[in-house]
């Protein structure tokens, strides 16, 4: 068997293309939508993130707003730059880039996020929302998996779903997705306190693999025909991304998401679908 690729950024363009004719009638009626990032600190990987972000905003007719902080920012210096963006009515959605340097309490950070203008979906009031069942932003990389596997018929309803991971951006909302009565999977929640991983991941329809270890989903832990998600970046020597499955899944999953160009531009994709929601929303636009 090989696995049908669940091409994230083949996905993402169809859905950027779609939200290009919204925001057309946003601005239209008036309602510039604006998308402003805070990024503190060098990490190469959150830069080149960021980087993106700002060019997909550039490519759809999203205006960008780009704050950057040196990596010994303090807490109260980072803090007022959120504050500004709150208060900046040129920019309808934010979010911080995460990981924040060590020492900064980023919860706090998070906290300070106008829920209203949180376009990442991790600000508390928003993933309590989600918890409610309440419409709220969605985070990003969750809802990115999700639609991945909508959008290539990936059969939900009832799978036997494995997340690896419980980090904040991916593995503690995901499941919180999965099992709404929209998707009513079954998931089961890994994470470096399970006893047999193996076990979990043999018997799964879907995997996601969201732990940030190397190759950590092998062939002979698959079962035949699963669909099989990569969400971790790890990088080589050389600053290439190495994901968490091992690329020799393909020959067993009956999907896999590759890495590079998979989750990662959907990641993305989702982000501007929140800039433009929140926008749609503060211009009373019903959809
Ligand atoms: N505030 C947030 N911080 C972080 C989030 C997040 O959703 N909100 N998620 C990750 C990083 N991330 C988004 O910020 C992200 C990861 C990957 C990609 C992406 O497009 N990757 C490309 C490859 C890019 C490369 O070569 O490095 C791909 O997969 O094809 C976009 C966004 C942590 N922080």
């Amino acid at each position: 068997m090989t696995a049908q690729t669940l091409d994230g950024q083949a996905t993402a363009a169809e859905i950027k293309s779609d939200l290009r004719t919204r925001i057309a009638d946003l601005k239209a009626s008036g309602h510039l939508p604006g998308l402003g990032t805070l990024l503190v600190g060098e990490d190469v990987g959150s830069q080149k993130y960021v980087a993106g972000k700002h060019r997909d905003c550039a490519a759809v007719g999203i205006a960008s707003i780009q704050r950057e902080l040196p990596a010994s920012a303090s807490q109260e210096e980072i803090e007022a730059v959120v504050r500004e963006l709150n208060d900046d009515p040129a920019c309808t959605g934010y979010l911080v880039q995460l990981p924040l340097p060590r020492g900064i309490d980023a919860n706090r950070v998070l906290q300070l996020i106008d829920p209203v203008k949180d376009a990442d979906g991790l600000h508390p009031t928003n993933l309590g929302r989600l918890v409610l069942n309440e419409p709220a932003p969605l985070p990003c990389t969750p809802n990115g998996v999700i639609q991945l596997l909508r959008r290539f018929e990936v059969p939900i309803e009832g799978a036997e779903v494995v997340v690896v991971g419980r980090g904040v951006t991916v593995g503690r909302s995901l499941p919180l997705l999965l099992s709404r009565r929209s998707e009513n999977a079954t998931v089961t929640q890994c994470h470096t306190g399970t006893r047999d991983l193996a076990a979990h991941l043999r018997r799964a329809d879907i995997v996601v693999a969201a732990a940030g270890v190397p190759h950590l989903v092998k062939p002979e832990l698959v079962k035949p025909g699963a669909a099989v998600l990569d969400v971790g970046v790890s990088r080589d020597e050389s600053g290439r991304i190495v994901g968490d499955v091992d690329p020799a899944v393909a020959e067993v999953a009956g999907w896999l998401s590759p890495n590079p160009r998979g989750v990662g531009p959907m990641t993305r994709a989702m982000l501007l679908t929140n800039v433009v929601e929140a926008a749609e929303r503060a211009a009373g636009i019903a959809r």
